[in-house]
């Protein structure tokens, strides 16, 4: 039975976010960080290569099984960049802030019907650092991306994404609104799913 997992993220605002979301969960969360699990290096082309690399770095530095996540904004736009280089979109190190600011730059002149956009999350599980059948589970989320920023809540991109089911920022949802509809939420589900059968296993 497994009753114990570590999140590979160094993310403040996706710790917040999994712990909320696995709050009704019989299962003990812990951040890497609590591990003092080195940064993993995301060479992977892809949200999900690049989230089994950061899972297993988090199982082989804990010992315990590990669930990651690799998300990112893809803007039609910009032909699906920044993606999985969202983090850095503004350069190595770059903060939220910049990213914003980038991204804002970048769609400079580019009127509402061209502003489309989706978040991609992929979640990757294993049971050990070596496992050969991580579990991927993955979510995405249409928005389109305002022309200034709204909103105090959420991280990341929340501020510039326009939720229209809403009719507000992903800043501005209430974050339990958020975690029932985000990418990230969506790809739980699938892994809620599948989590019924790894928790029974021996
Ligand atoms: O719900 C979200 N709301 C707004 N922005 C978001 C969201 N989900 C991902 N994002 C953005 C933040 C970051 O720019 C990139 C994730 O990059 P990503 O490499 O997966 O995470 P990270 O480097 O911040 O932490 P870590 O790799 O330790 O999990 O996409
Ligand atoms: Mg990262």
């Amino acid at each position: 039975m497994i009753d114990k997992i570590v999140l590979a993220s160094g993310n403040a605002g996706k710790l917040r976010e999994f712990s909320q979301i696995f709050s009704e969960w019989q299962v003990e969360v812990l951040p890497q960080f609590a591990f003092d699990v080195p940064e993993a290096e995301e060479t992977g082309l892809s949200f999900i290569e690049n989230a089994i690399l950061k899972a297993r770095n988090a199982a082989r530095h804990s010992g315990l099984p590990a669930l990651a996540d690799d998300s990112g904004l893809a803007v039609d736009a910009l032909g699906g960049a920044p993606g999985i280089y969202s983090a850095r979109f503004a350069g190595a190190g770059a903060d939220d802030a910049k990213n914003n600011s980038r991204l804002l730059e970048a769609l400079q002149g580019v009127d509402d019907s061209h502003r489309g956009a989706a978040f991609y999350c992929a979640l990757a599980f294993v049971r050990s650092a070596e496992d050969p059948v991580p579990v991927v589970c993955t979510g995405s989320w249409r928005g389109r991306i305002l022309q200034a920023p709204r909103g105090e809540q959420g991280f990341g991109y929340d501020p510039l994404f326009w939720v229209e089911e809403h009719r507000c920022s992903s800043a501005e949802l209430a974050r339990e609104t958020k975690n029932r509809i985000s990418h990230r939420a969506r790809a739980m589900e699938h892994f809620a799913a599948a989590w019924q059968a790894l928790a029974e296993e021996h």
